[in-house]
Order: C-alpha cells, then structure tokens, then sequence
C-alpha cells in the first residue's frame, strides 16, 4: 500500500471515529500526480469508517476506471473532479456532521459562513492578525453535475472549504495532513462558532 493511500484509509478510519460519516455519507479521495487527472475515490454506499484501501477506486476525470471494477465510485465524485480542476488539492475529504449542517442553517441568508476570533484560523492559513474569513456556501442541488459546477465555482484558493447547504462539506489540501488539519479546524471552529452565538 503506498504511503499516501495508507494515509487516507487511517483519515477515514479516524473521521469514522469522530462519528463524521453517519448513514455511509462522506467520502474521500487522493488525486495521482502528474498533468492526467486520475483519482483513487471511495466506492459509492460503503461505510467509510471501515474504508479499506480495496475501497479506493481508480478513475480519471470522466469517471471512468483505469483499473477493472464493477463497484461504482461515489456518487459525489464528480464533484472530486470539478474541485481538482479548479485548484491545486491533492486530497479532497467530504463529510456530513451536525457542526457544519448547523452552521450552514444559521447562516443560510448570509450565503457564507463567517470564521474569526481563534487560533485555529491559523490551521487554515491565515496567520494575520485579526483574521477573518468566509466560508462560501452553494445549495444541495439534486443534478450532481449542477452541484459540482457550483462547488468549483465558489471554491476561494484562500479558504480551502465548500459548504454544501443542508448536507456537508467538501474539504480541499495538498496532502492528506493538509486536508485533515483543514477538515479538523473548520469543525472546530464551527462548533465554537456555534455556542458563541447560543451564549452571546
Ligand atoms: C447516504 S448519504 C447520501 C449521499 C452522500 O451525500 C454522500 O456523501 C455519500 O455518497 P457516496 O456515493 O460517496 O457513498
Ligand atoms: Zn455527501
């Protein structure tokens, strides 16, 4: 098993222990280097908490697999691409958790999820002074093609999230340490966020 794709299975096995993939929701993938988009992504309806890395598939940009399987990649993964394409991740992490359905509740007219006021902001890249950031927010279209255009195109290189309104996250790094340290500070920050409004 290559380090990467051991990496990934122990991320899964570690967001499953944080209960972040209920119901089989959530996946992941890791894009092969080099200029072809080519991607291992979770097998579609699986629980990832239990991902092994036989669940990895591998496809390229139009779905399609370059190693022989009858099992379908997730139904998401077309979001994958879109993301791949429009940045320079090597990981993408996608989970549903309360935190980020809450926050994206409460936000929803807002259109964005505003972060400011804690350390963890630095794990996300900003290291400033009184940084502050937005989250970008699109709605849970049913048309997954539809979806990821709309994931691509509200992805800000300066924040490496997209909320999906009413159903989760998609998270975005250059490693699969990167995309974890990302995923575990919008969630942390999130929550936070969350009881700072119940209490102010
Ligand atoms: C049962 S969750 C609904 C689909 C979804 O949002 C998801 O994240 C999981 O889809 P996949 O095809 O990757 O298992
Ligand atoms: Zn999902």
């Amino acid at each position: 098993m290559s380090l990467t794709v051991k990496e990934l299975v122990e991320v899964a096995h570690r967001l499953g222990a944080y209960g972040y993939f209920p119901a089989t929701s959530g996946n992941l993938s890791i894009r092969e280097p080099g200029d072809t988009l080519r991607m291992r992504v979770s097998v579609s309806g699986i629980d990832k908490a239990r991902l092994s890395e036989a669940d990895l598939l591998f496809v390229d940009e139009n779905l399609m697999p370059y190693e022989k399987d009858a099992r379908k990649p997730s139904a998401e993964a077309i979001v994958h691409v879109h993301l791949y394409q429009q940045s320079d991740a090597m990981c993408i992490l996608h989970v549903h958790t309360l935190s980020n359905n809450l926050i994206a509740q409460r936000y929803e007219a807002r259109g964005s999820v505003p972060l400011f006021g804690n350390e963890l902001l630095k794990a996300l890249g900003h290291w400033e002074d009184d940084a502050r950031i937005e989250v970008p927010m699109v709605e849970n279209y049913s048309d997954l093609n539809k979806l990821a255009t709309a994931v691509a195109a509200a992805y800000n290189p300066e924040v490496p999230g997209v909320i999906v309104k009413q159903h989760g996250i998609y998270v975005v790094g250059r490693s699969v340490a990167e995309t974890l340290r990302h995923l575990e500070a919008f969630e942390f920050l999130f929550a936070l966020a969350l009881k700072r409004d119940v209490h102010s």
